[in-house]
């Protein structure tokens, strides 16, 4: 006899939602087999969501993409360019990427930023640590060694950011901060007892009272779904960790 049964024994089940396309997701978020076309509108649906009920922008605003070239940032700029477009948001998106100067690994990535700006043609301003601070983090790390080197590199990143925004004159930066990153945030700030940052790590939108607001669009999304939009959209992307190895104050050793 066909029909389901007849289906899931040759393995074509078929997408939970369409119910027309074979299922050949497994979605990381509610479990559902869906097509990769119901995969890709209910992701995409689900931020769209997440930007008006959070009221993330309005119309006629200049807004910045934190961009490092990894799969984040990459899927994020796709995304919202796309829905920029779909939806009439009104938004004038850039690209901001901070060169920090690391030799083997935000050279690469930003070529992978060099082709997005043409392939998303999205304007693209890069911010050196160098011409910035006079300082790459190659000869910082030469001066400092290793210890503290990521709390260094993630302050001068912030700074970088808002310096960058500001030159760009847009009116908010949106970075690739997912659910899981996150989760991580909240775990190690719980860890620290670090009771200030742990009410603010989880906001949409900080940095209100500062210069420029920065907003998380992906808050509610899972890695692995960005992960799986990236390769099934066949986006470019960087994939290397950064090679300096990890040393924080979250962990001294
Ligand atoms: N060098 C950079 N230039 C511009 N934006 C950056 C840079 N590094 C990080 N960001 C922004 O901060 C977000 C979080 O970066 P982080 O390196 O913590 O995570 P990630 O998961 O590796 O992100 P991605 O996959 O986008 O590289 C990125 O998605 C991006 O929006």
């Amino acid at each position: 006899m066909e029909g389901e049964g007849g289906e899931r024994k040759r393995g074509a089940r078929l997408c939970c939602v369409c119910k027309k396309s074979r299922a050949s997701v497994k979605r990381p978020k509610t479990l559902e087999q869906i097509c990769r076309e119901c995969f890709y509108d209910a992701f995409e649906s689900e931020i769209h969501q997440v930007i008006l009920e959070n009221q993330l922008f309005s119309p006629g605003e200049r807004v910045a993409i934190g961009a490092s070239g990894g799969k984040d940032s990459t899927v994020l700029a796709y995304v919202l360019s796309k829905l920029n477009r779909l939806h009439n948001y009104g938004l004038h998106l850039f690209l901001l990427s901070v060169d920090e100067g690391i030799t083997g690994y935000r050279d690469d990535s930003l070529e992978t930023v060099h082709r997005n700006q043409i392939q998303y043609g999205l304007p693209l301003k890069v911010v050196s640590y160098k011409d910035l601070y006079g300082w790459t983090m190659d000869e910082i790390v030469r001066v400092i060694g290793l210890k503290n080197n990521c709390t260094f590199c993630g302050v001068f990143r912030r700074q970088a950011l808002d310096r960058g925004a500001s030159l760009l004159k847009v009116d908010k930066v949106v970075t690739g901060h997912n659910a899981d990153d996150i989760a991580e945030t909240v775990l190690l700030n719980l860890l620290r007892g670090d009771v200030a940052r742990l009410s603010r790590c989880t906001s949409i939108t900080t940095g209100e009272d500062g210069p420029i607001p920065r907003c998380k669009p992906f808050k509610y999304t899972y890695e692995k779904e960005i992960v799986m939009y990236a390769y099934f959209k066949k986006l470019d992307y960087f994939s290397t960790e950064c090679n300096l190895p990890f040393f924080s104050s979250y962990f001294p050793l």
